[in-house]
């Protein structure tokens, strides 16, 4: 039977053969050319299916796969799975997980409100022949094919869809990673291909919202605040501003800062990119910088009252002693993370206006969706203008550790609830004693395997009384130290008042003794005149 079909078949094939030789040799390149508008305008009219094709790399991008062919590749794998009979697997998130995709030559269908189309995955043959100093690859492409008659839903909305499903699905399926930019120019000044401004790991901080300790309202007013921004792209848009949104965070050392970031980071499922001020050359280094990060994404500059001579007018109208007393503590603060090197030398000739410009310039627009974030242990002594509303939106102030942290620290750290018996003492404690949620966390930790909530909330209370006393002491001390520094100031003014005392007195004497003298001298004269 076989091979009836094929006896049958053998002429019919060298006649196709033949034909198309014929054809190819005799009819001139013109008629070709005619012949085939018109062949492809008759198979139109009987063929009523239209194409798009899409190629993995775009003419301009020889290096960079085309986004939109990537995006597609990712909104098919789900249907590729089930359809496709030979798959492809590509590795993604730095070698951890699989995406299938379907093989080269397979067809697969997806339906769009009620309309079937069609992908086929195919190549094109590389250009043997060519003299190149590479190898050129076979060029991949899909191809959609689909009904004449849908040519405006499928241009105008089921290719958005397909493009904005992809690139969700990438986003949601990413390695998040954590960057920081690189110092300097690399090898000098000149920069080889594939050179990256930002340099990355992947990010694997395990802070989250559950787990930061603060006040519950506080925390959910932040979540509510961060996930309006991210669902407002339309929003941002018709109201004419760049799609970004800055956060202060201020506080004591060892309040949350820090956490906060990485809890937003998880929270957004953003990268971040933590951005070493005094490592910046310059502005242009800093815009450039900019240039390089990509949306969805976190940039962070932290103590930013260490990073750069960025203070500002002080508030002039406070009082001297008080000034001088913080302006003290502050100094003493910075020279510590000198010494501890978290504050590096000022060499960068970033400015305060190029710092501004990063923020909210022009280039700020640039990719949109995307959080700066500052934090600082002293903000007043930033400058005004580095922090109004508008360049950092939100400000929010992170302090000593509350009762509602402290619930949060015991429920995280040792499994213990409200009704607890130590709570009670706890509370008052917390009130009368300031104990930053870092101080708490350490004394929360069991030290080893015998210590248990008991010991473990016994230990912070004996801390929390410590602390108090400390702060009673040093209030008294600080009390002992202003009145001896007032009375100090007393007598001096008292001092003063006698030295200016005994001087009038002393000038008064001199211009009675002058007067004595000259009208003694008169008289003297007189006589003399007179004589
Ligand atoms: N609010 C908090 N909730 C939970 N843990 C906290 C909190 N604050 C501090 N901690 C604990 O203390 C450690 C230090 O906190 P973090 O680094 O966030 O402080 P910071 O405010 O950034 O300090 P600095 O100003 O010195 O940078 C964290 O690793 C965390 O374990
Ligand atoms: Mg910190």
């Amino acid at each position: 039977m076989m091979q009836d079909v094929w006896t049958q078949l053998g002429p019919t094939i060298a006649a196709i053969m033949f034909s198309w030789t014929m054809y190819q040799n005799y009819f001139p390149h013109e008629l070709r050319g005619h012949i085939r508008r018109y062949t492809d305008k008759l198979v139109s009219y009987f063929y009523p299916y239209m194409h798009i094709i899409f190629h993995e790399y775009e003419s301009e991008g020889w290096f960079e796969r085309s986004k939109a062919y990537v995006a597609i590749e990712r909104y098919l794998s789900k249907n590729s799975c089930t359809q496709a009979k030979r798959l492809k697997a590509n590795t993604v998130k730095d070698g951890q997980s699989l995406v299938l995709t379907m093989d080269d030559h397979e067809e697969i269908t997806d339906e769009y409100k009620g309309e079937k189309v069609w992908w086929i995955s195919s190549q094109q043959a590389a250009n043997r022949q060519t003299i190149a100093l590479w190898k050129e690859d076979d060029k991949r492409y899909f191809k959609l094919k689909f009904h004449r008659k849908h040519r405006e839903l499928i241009t105008n909305s089921y290719l958005k869809y397909v493009l904005d499903e992809g690139k969700a699905i990438s986003v949601r399926e990413r390695q998040r990673k954590l960057y920081t930019n690189n110092k300097g120019e690399a090898g000098g000044g000149y920069r080889y291909r594939g050179w990256r401004m930002w340099s990355g790991v992947v990010f694997e901080h395990p802070s989250t919202f559950d787990t930061l300790a603060m006040d519950p309202n506080k925390k959910q007013e932040i979540m509510d605040d961060l996930q309006t921004f991210s669902k407002s792209k339309d929003y941002y848009a018709k109201i004419g501003k760049a799609w970004k949104r800055g956060y202060l965070l201020y506080g004591p050392p060892g309040t949350g800062k820090s956490s906060m970031i990485a809890a937003m980071a998880n929270f957004m499922q953003y990268d971040v990119y933590d951005l070493e001020l005094t490592s910046v050359k310059d502005n242009t280094e800093l815009r450039k910088l900019l240039i390089d990060t990509t949306s969805k994404s976190i940039i962070v500059i932290e103590d930013i009252d260490c990073s750069l001579d960025l203070t500002g007018q002080r508030e002039k109208n406070k009082k001297k002693d008080e000034e001088d007393n913080k302006e003290k503590n502050e100094n003493d603060a910075i020279k510590e993370k000198l010494k501890r090197g978290e504050a590096k030398e000022k060499q960068s000739e970033v400015t305060l206006s190029g710092l501004l410009n990063f923020i909210d310039g022009l280039w700020s627009a640039i990719g949109g969706e995307r959080l700066i974030v500052f934090t600082t242990n002293y903000v007043e002594k930033l400058d005004p203008a580095l922090i109004r509303r508008g360049r950092m939106d939100k400000h929010i102030v992170l302090s000593y550790c509350c009762f509602e942290s402290f619930k949060v620290l015991a429920h995280n750290y040792l499994d213990v609830v409200e009704s607890y018996v130590h709570f009670p003492e706890i509370r008052r404690l917390l009130g009368e004693a300031n104990m930053t949620p870092a101080d708490i966390a350490e004394n929360l930790m069991p030290k080893s395997s015998k210590e248990n909530a008991d010991t473990c909330l016994e230990r912070l209370i004996k801390a929390l009384e410590t602390a108090k006393e400390e702060a009673k002491l040093k209030a008294e001390k600080e009390e002992e130290e202003k009145a001896k520094a007032e009375k100090e100031k007393e007598e001096k003014e008292e001092k003063k008042k006698e030295v200016a005392a005994t001087e009038e007195a002393k000038n008064a004497d001199g211009v009675n003794e002058k007067d004595k003298s000259e009208s003694n001298g008169a008289k003297e004269n007189g006589d003399v005149s007179k004589g």
